[in-house]
């Protein structure tokens, strides 16, 4: 059996990490994606227990005391947190778990987990982060003023990620993922 490795992709929100994790995972279906828990309301086309878990704030503030957690954070007014159990368990199986979070959570990741791979994904641009966020045309004028005022301090954490990768042409960024899991996680 292969060693297990926990792999984390962050980036500012709207940046493509979803997109580019859809792709990966197709072409690397021996890849495990760890389904997140949120207090967030799903978007027209999420399905509960693919794309996240929903919950109640009371249900996450109880998985919280209860220790289920790998990590969490509250980003744009929800909470947001990585399941404990079947991450472990892929771990122990020898998979390679890849988490989709965001800053906080990834650096909760790196003190407890310094072995993980890091990766951050980086706009060509804030305007064209703009862009991709209303072009997504899912978020309230609200939500897309909160997740663009946090972009601009997670863009400036990036240097504290194993590897940055600019998201414009998405082909190559997406082949600049798999060079970084597949080589630098083997080493
Ligand atoms: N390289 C790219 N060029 C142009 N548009 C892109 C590119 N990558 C992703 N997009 C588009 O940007 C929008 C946001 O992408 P996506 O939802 O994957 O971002 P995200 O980082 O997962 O956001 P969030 O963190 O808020 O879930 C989508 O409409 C997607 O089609
Ligand atoms: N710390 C965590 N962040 C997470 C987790 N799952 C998703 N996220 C990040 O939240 C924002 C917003 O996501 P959205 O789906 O509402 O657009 C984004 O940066 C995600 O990467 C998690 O388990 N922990």
């Amino acid at each position: 059996m292969g060693k297990g490795r926990l792999i984390v992709l962050t980036g500012p929100s709207g940046v493509g990490k979803g997109t580019l994790l859809r792709s990966l995972l197709a072409r690397h279906p021996e890849l495990y994606f760890s389904v997140s828990v949120t207090t967030r309301s799903p978007r027209p086309g999420e399905i509960d227990g693919k794309n996240y878990y929903f919950v109640s704030r009371n249900q996450f503030e109880e998985m919280v005391t209860a220790g289920e957690l790998l990590e969490w954070a509250e980003f744009a007014g929800n909470y947001y947190g990585t399941p404990k159990r079947r991450v472990k368990e892929h771990i122990q199986q020898g998979q390679w778990v890849i988490l989709e979070i965001e800053l906080e959570g990834a650096r909760q990741i790196r003190k407890n987990f310094p072995e993980a791979l890091r990766i951050f994904i980086m706009p060509p641009s804030v305007s064209e982060l703009e862009n991709r966020i209303r072009g997504r045309g899912q978020d309230s004028e609200v939500a897309i003023a909160r997740r663009l005022s946090h972009a601009q301090a997670e863009i400036a954490a990036a240097s504290e990620f194993d590897i940055q990768i600019v998201n414009d042409d998405l082909k190559d960024a997406l082949q600049a993922i798999e060079d970084a899991i597949f080589t630098t996680a083997n080493c």
